[in-house]
């Protein structure tokens, strides 16, 4: 049986994976973390009436249990210390939540790696985002102009989002140089260029934040007088990141240091 806490158990996220986690016979929820319902019962909050699992409001409160896992579905400002936390304790980590650039995850790795624990992150848990991260790597290698568009909701809090950070950090290492011209020898107004992110050859990522989006990330590839668009619209439900989390749940403990993207630990 593998010993689950949820932080951000009240949340969008959290709440599906109380339900998800309380409904499988390999996996129990030992503890649940969220600050404004501290005291109440996950499942309650969850949903799915009582399950004698009581939220406390931090995760040293939670890390405080005997626990195999700490699942992160909280905020950009949280996630950090809450997989510290959990590494220092001995707890292997998932994290959903996003907001953590490349040198938040090497300080998280090189923990992970100095402790024997093992850490799963990705930007996005959902199977046909990681399909879209499958398809541009490869074509990407083919292509060597690429930009990404990332669409969210108008109070999103972190920008990029994780799918599109993760993906253009993954892209920098595997794309050639572009054929645009570079943005130091542009004229105007840089900044409408987007943000170049990665640690090898950057790739521009423009972000527009409204009403009307959930989450959507578009990736371009342009070659003369053709181009190629791979777009991933994500609805209004959390389903689609429950499975994914439950694999990296699963397989967290196989392998000690960090592992980025679901891509990571899918056949
Ligand atoms: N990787 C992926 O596939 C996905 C990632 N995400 C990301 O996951 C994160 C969470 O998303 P979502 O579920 O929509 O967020 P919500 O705002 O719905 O939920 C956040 C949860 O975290 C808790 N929380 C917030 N701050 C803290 C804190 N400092 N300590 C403890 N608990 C805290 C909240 O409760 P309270 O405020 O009462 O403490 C709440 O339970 C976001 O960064 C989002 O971008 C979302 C979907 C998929
Ligand atoms: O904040 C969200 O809502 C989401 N965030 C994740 C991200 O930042 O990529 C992914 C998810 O589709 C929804």
């Amino acid at each position: 049986m593998i010993r689950v806490i949820i932080a951000g158990a009240t949340g969008w996220v959290g709440r599906a994976l109380v339900a998800a986690v309380h409904e499988a016979p390999d996996l129990a929820l030992v503890a649940a973390v969220a600050r404004s319902a501290a005291g109440r019962d996950a499942g309650e909050v969850a949903g799915i009436g009582p399950i004698g699992v009581e939220i406390v409001p931090d995760v040293d409160a939670a890390l405080a249990v005997q626990a195999d896992v700490l699942v992160d579905y909280t905020k950009p400002g949280a996630v950090k210390e809450h997989a510290l936390k959990a590494i220092a304790a001995g707890c292997h980590v998932v994290v959903g939540t996003s907001g953590l650039g490349a040198e938040d995850y090497a300080e998280i790795d090189d923990a992970a790696e100095e402790r024997g624990i093992g850490v799963i992150a990705a930007g996005n848990f959902s199977i046909t985002a990681t399909l879209m991260k499958r398809f541009a790597l490869e074509a990407a290698k083919y292509v060597p102009d690429v930009e990404i568009i990332d669409y969210a909701a108008a109070q999103k809090p972190d920008v990029p989002s994780g799918t599109a950070r993760e993906l253009a950090e993954t892209l920098s290492f595997e794309r050639q140089h572009p054929t645009s011209r570079p943005i130091d020898d542009l004229t105007g107004i840089r900044e409408t260029r987007g943000g170049a992110i990665g640690l090898s050859t950057p790739v521009q990522v423009h972000s527009v934040r409204m009403p009307g989006y959930r989450l959507s990330c578009e990736v371009l590839f342009g070659l003369d007088d053709e181009r190629l668009a791979l777009r991933h619209d994500a609805g209004s439900s959390a389903a689609p990141y429950v499975g994914g989390t439950l694999l990296a749940v699963r397989k967290v403990a196989e392998k000690p240091g960090l592992r980025r993207g679901l891509d990571s630990i899918m056949d």
